[in-house]
């Protein structure tokens, strides 16, 4: 992977604001990810974490705020440029393969996408036996098990040799040993240089990869610093969870191989 600046951070989100109409759904978040961070995005249903995705992305131009990756303001890029010009590039909550094509030709349209003028096919080859597809290359995608689907998706966005990774719950509907080996990977990625911004519901995930998280709630940040903090934090629990509510045991933690 690119060698990244570390006096910037990889990907900074200043004074953020999404209005739908009367309704705002992002409402002045700053975000930093720094270079060789995995960051936790987290918030309850509704929060805006997938509209924050889509303003990282690309996919949706803010009512106000910048986005900068690497030090360059990409504010105004199309999703295409972002991932071709400063490698950002992110995955979908709900799984967009080609159904109809086969694990290397879903991949290889990310991989030739991305990489214009580079070798798709190489990129292609070295993410899907990093995801541990080979023995599926030739294999339809819709004919997969879920969770390989999503290591299919995994691997479109890795062959675009991302710098800045985007992934939004790639941990739903994966079993606990599933979301083990996908905490492994993102470990992988990380140290190998890939700062990655994580949306996830599943806390076993988020407590055993992510250096840091802030939490959202109705667009605003209420809370930023480490899972332990957070899990801890009165402000969080109330919001996140609603009253009364608790946490999930992190003693599920995906690091210790539980379940
Ligand atoms: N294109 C849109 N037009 C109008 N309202 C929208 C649009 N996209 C999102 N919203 C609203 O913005 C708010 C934030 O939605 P968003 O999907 O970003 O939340 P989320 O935290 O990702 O939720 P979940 O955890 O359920 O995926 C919600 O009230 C949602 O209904």
């Amino acid at each position: 992977m690119s060698a990244t600046n570390t006096d910037v951070p990889a990907l900074e989100a200043r004074g953020l604001l999404q209005r739908f109409g009367g309704l705002t759904a992002v409402d002045d978040l700053s975000l930093v990810v720094q270079p060789g961070a995995i960051t936790g995005l987290i918030g309850p249903n509704g929060a805006g974490k997938t509209t924050v995705l889509n303003i990282l992305g690309g996919l949706q131009r803010p009512t106000a705020g910048t986005v900068h990756v690497d030090g360059r303001n990409v504010t105004g890029w199309s999703p295409d440029r972002r991932a071709r010009s400063a490698r950002l590039v992110r995955t979908f909550q709900t799984m967009r393969l080609f159904p109809t094509m086969t694990v290397m030709e879903n991949v290889l349209t990310a991989a030739s996408a991305a990489n214009p003028r580079g070798d798709a096919m190489a990129a292609t080859r070295e993410a899907v036996h990093r995801l541990g597809l080979d023995d599926v290359r030739e294999t339809l995608a819709s004919t997969l098990p879920y969770g390989r689907q999503r290591r299919v998706e995994i691997a479109r966005a890795i062959s675009a040799q991302p710098k800045v990774l985007l992934l939004d719950e790639p941990a739903a509907g994966l079993s606990p040993r599933e979301r083990q080996e996908l905490a492994e990977l993102l470990g992988e990625l990380n140290r190998d240089g890939v700062a990655i911004l994580l949306v996830e519901h599943h806390m076993d995930l988020v407590h055993a990869v992510c250096s840091e998280v802030t939490v959202i709630d109705f667009g605003r940040p209420i809370f930023h610093g480490t899972v332990a903090d957070a899990m801890a934090d009165e402000a969080v629990l109330r919001s996140y969870l609603g009253p009364g509510q608790e946490l999930p045991d992190p003693s599920l933690s995906v690091t210790e191989g539980a379940v």
